[in-house]
């Protein structure tokens, strides 16, 4: 039997910096969240094809393991792969929340990855597999690299490791569902045009902590927040939608450091 935790994430800060080819550009501070994970197992067991338990509610083919595992099978065209899931079922032991921008798909199919990489000695080097997790979702580069902390631009295809204290975080989500997807499309339809790229210079050099504490506008620190808002009106009501607390990616989920 074989495990890895699959950590959640969140933006200190998301800037977007522009539009290209159908995507936002950025620069954000991700940090992983070193007490809030789902598990990954491979459980010995007879297996006819390739299965995941405990993604009820999420079809094979759109679980982003799924997809990540088809990406790894065209790329190492190794049998060893295959075969270890013919002996193998994945289980998955979700925690971590759906559409809380917390990144829970993506770390789940960036672990999925490495571990592969390691029990089926596939020898596949960390930025290959993060070329490789890109094209599945923008914060796989991030979890593939599995930094505690580093500032990610591009489509999230950069990560440089950041050094830092790690902070320790309350995370509240609320039961909204934000959709990534519509909140990148709301960004563009009201937001896009009034980015200053100015207004950020040298945020990627100053830590987390004195960041929030400093900027200490959950609105100027993430762009995508004034979006989530639009998108998602009900977002204003939640008692957390107010000073001292900070919003993670698309949302829905808050964030403040504990005391
Ligand atoms: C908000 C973040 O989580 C930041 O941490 C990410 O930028 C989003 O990452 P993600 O959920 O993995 O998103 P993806 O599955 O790659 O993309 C979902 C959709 O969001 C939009 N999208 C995503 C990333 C990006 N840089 N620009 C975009 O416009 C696109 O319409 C895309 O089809
Ligand atoms: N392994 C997976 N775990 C959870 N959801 C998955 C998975 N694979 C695909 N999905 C689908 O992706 C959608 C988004 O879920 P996810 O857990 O990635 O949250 P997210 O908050 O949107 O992430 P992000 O931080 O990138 O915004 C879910 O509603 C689900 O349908």
């Amino acid at each position: 039997m074989y495990t890895i935790n699959a950590h959640a994430k969140v933006n200190i800060f998301l800037k977007i910096t522009g539009h290209k080819e159908g995507y936002h550009t950025l620069i954000s501070r991700f940090m992983r969240v070193d007490d809030l994970y789902d598990t990954i197992t491979f459980e010995p067991c007879i297996a006819e094809e390739f299965s995941i338990e405990g993604c009820e509610g999420v079809p094979l083919e759109s679980n982003t393991i799924y997809k990540a595992y088809q990406s790894l099978k065209k790329y190492t065209k190794d049998p060893k792969l295959e075969n270890f899931f013919k002996h193998h079922k994945v289980i998955v032991t979700k925690r971590i929340p759906s559409q809380a921008g917390l990144g829970g798909g993506s770390s789940d199919a960036a672990a999925f990855m490495r571990l592969c990489n390691e029990v089926c000695n596939l020898g596949i080097d960390t930025p290959t597999l993060s070329q490789l997790g890109s094209q599945i979702g923008a914060d796989l580069p991030f979890f593939i690299q599995n930094y505690p902390s580093a500032n990610v631009s591009g489509f999230g295809e950069i990560v440089e490791p950041f050094e830092e204290e790690t902070l320790h975080l309350e995370l509240f989500t609320p039961k909204i569902g934000c959709d990534t997807t519509v909140v990148y499309k709301t960004f563009k339809k009201h937001l896009l045009d009034d980015i200053t790229l100015c207004s950020f210079t040298g945020w990627e050099k100053i830590d987390s902590r004195t960041l929030l504490e400093t900027i200490a506008d959950p609105i100027i620190l993430n762009d995508l927040y004034a979006a989530a808002l639009i998108a998602y009106p009900e977002l204003g009501e939640v008692p957390q939608a107010k000073e001292g607390w900070f919003f993670s990616g698309s949302g829905s989920t808050f964030f403040r450091i504990k005391n």
